[in-house]
């Protein structure tokens, strides 16, 4: 490897100033198949990196970032497939530019940034054949006046990543995907070892995971998969359509991350129980509820996703009154038997899935979620009928939007106690269960299953 050749090309002074003529001219608004794929995922990896757009809310089929809803089909699973792998694998990309420029980008030149994570990202990572990313790319750098001077930089760059990547691969490979501040926060919490293969199993490839009515061992059969210690049947690998899946029409399973699942298992039976979802949407622990027997209210605060819990709940024959409320406003004299409190958080447990969450929230961010959890558990706790059960659960691997935020809440309320998770109920995963019975899973656990979420979950009974 020449990781230090400074042949790389420069960019081009002579461009710098104003177009001639005959560049003008050029056939700029030819049209080049992928073109377009390569230009919104430029375009949405700033919206990300550089304004802290959650990427989810860009890549949807009908609101999402014009540049993404203008594509067909295959360009949509195209940008989908090169974000997500530009922003799992983001310090190692731009290591490996760093390595490969004879000097830093100029200052704001962050289109040109974007333009070679995403090209980079597709030769490296992605089964994308290197002369057409590099073409691409380059064609890119031409059409945008930002980038134009530096098109002979783009293609030297580029192709220097096909003659090199196994090497430059090699390079990186010890590179740790997460930005320094959440690493060492991670180590802080839970020791190097720890904390590097919660770095690594982020990396992996995720499965999908499905819960099912009943009989998770012939649905296991039936669709090739295998059943986890918590009951669910997870497809790995899977390829193909989700929706085709024997059982989807029927309403026999739903999408559910493993650790996901657990939270509303952690009730046990809810027969003839009156029990409140009170952050519910889109509904996979609603339905859990429904199917563990319990009378159910889901309350969401977001018309949409209510309305999306409710096709679900729909397309698996299940019945929950749905109130569209903020939960803070809730008042129930009569008091629930049981309370959901799955808060919204940091979803730092999620990043397998949503490699976006480490670029778009930082400390401040996971601490301001763990004060508005306080409050939505403070409130909920309001709810409970005496000798209920709350399960406060969420999907951050922060002990701010867990553990601490219990022993907070638990220090001003004598009359209540965590019930201790029993870990012989949970063969198979008693490594996530603390010594004072909370559930405490991190993507680095089951690892020779395929791994899970992160997730928190604690349940509290009041006397
Ligand atoms: C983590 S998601 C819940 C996922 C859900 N429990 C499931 O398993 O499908 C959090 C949800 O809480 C909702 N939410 C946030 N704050 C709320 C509030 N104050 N009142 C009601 N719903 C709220 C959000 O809109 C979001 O849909």
């Amino acid at each position: 490897m020449v990781l230090n050749d400074k042949s790389t090309g420069k960019p081009n002074s002579k461009r710098h100033g104003p177009r001639s003529g005959s560049e003008r001219q050029r056939p700029e608004l030819e049209a080049k198949p992928g073109l377009d794929a390569r230009m919104a995922a430029s375009r949405i990896l700033a919206a990300v990196i550089d304004r802290k757009t959650s990427l989810d809310g860009m890549l949807d089929a009908e609101h999402g970032n014009p540049a993404f809803t203008a594509l067909n089909d295959a360009d949509r699973s195209l940008v989908r497939a090169i974000l997500q792998t530009a922003l799992r694998h983001l310090p190692r990309i731009e290591l490996i530019l760093k390595e490969l420029l004879d000097s830093p980008l100029p200052e704001g030149a962050r289109a040109l940034h974007h333009l070679l994570i995403v090209a980079a990202a597709q030769m490296l990572y992605l089964d994308i054949p290197d002369h057409s990313a590099v073409d691409l790319a380059v064609e890119q750098a031409n059409r945008d006046p930002r980038n134009r001077r530096f098109a002979k930089l783009v293609n030297a760059i580029l192709r220097r990543i096909g003659r090199e990547k196994q090497a430059l691969l090699e390079y990186v490979s010890d590179v740790p995907c997460m930005p320094d501040w959440f690493l060492d926060r991670l180590i802080d919490i839970y020791g190097e070892d720890h904390a590097l293969a919660i770095a690594a199993a982020q990396l992996e490839p995720v499965t999908i995971d499905l819960t099912v009515k009943s009989d998770p061992e012939t649905w296991a059969k039936t669709l090739g998969g295998r059943v986890l210690p918590t009951g669910t049947v997870r497809l790995d690998p899977f390829k193909g359509t989700i929706t085709a899946l024997e059982g989807f029409e029927a309403g026999e399973w739903w999408v559910q991350d493993t650790a996901a699942s657990i939270p509303a298992q952690l009730f046990g039976s809810l027969d003839g129980k009156r029990v409140a979802d009170l952050c519910a949407a889109p509904g996979g622990k609603t339905a859990q509820l429904v199917l563990a027997g319990a009378t159910v209210t889901a309350i969401e605060q977001s018309q949409s996703r209510l309305r999306r819990l409710a096709a679900n709940l729909e397309r698996l024959k299940f019945q929950a009154e749905t109130r569209c409320i903020n939960l803070l406003e809730i008042e129930d004299e009569e008091g629930f038997d049981a309370i959901l409190l799955d808060a919204p958080c940091s979803s730092t447990g999620t990043t397998r899935r949503h490699p976006d969450v480490l670029w778009t929230k930082d400390s401040a961010d996971i601490a301001k979620l763990a004060t508005l959890q306080e409050r939505l558990l403070r409130h909920a706790i309001t709810l409970l009928k005496k000798g209920g059960r709350i399960v406060f659960s969420n999907c951050s691997i922060d002990p701010i939007e867990g553990e601490m935020l219990i022993d907070k809440v638990l220090a001003d309320h004598p009359d209540l106690r965590i019930v201790p998770v029993e870990p012989a109920n949970w063969r198979g995963l008693e490594e996530a269960i603390t010594p004072r019975g909370e559930f405490r899973t991190t993507p680095a656990m089951l690892a020779d299953k395929g791994g899970l979420d992160g997730f928190y979950a604690c349940v509290i009974a009041k006397t």
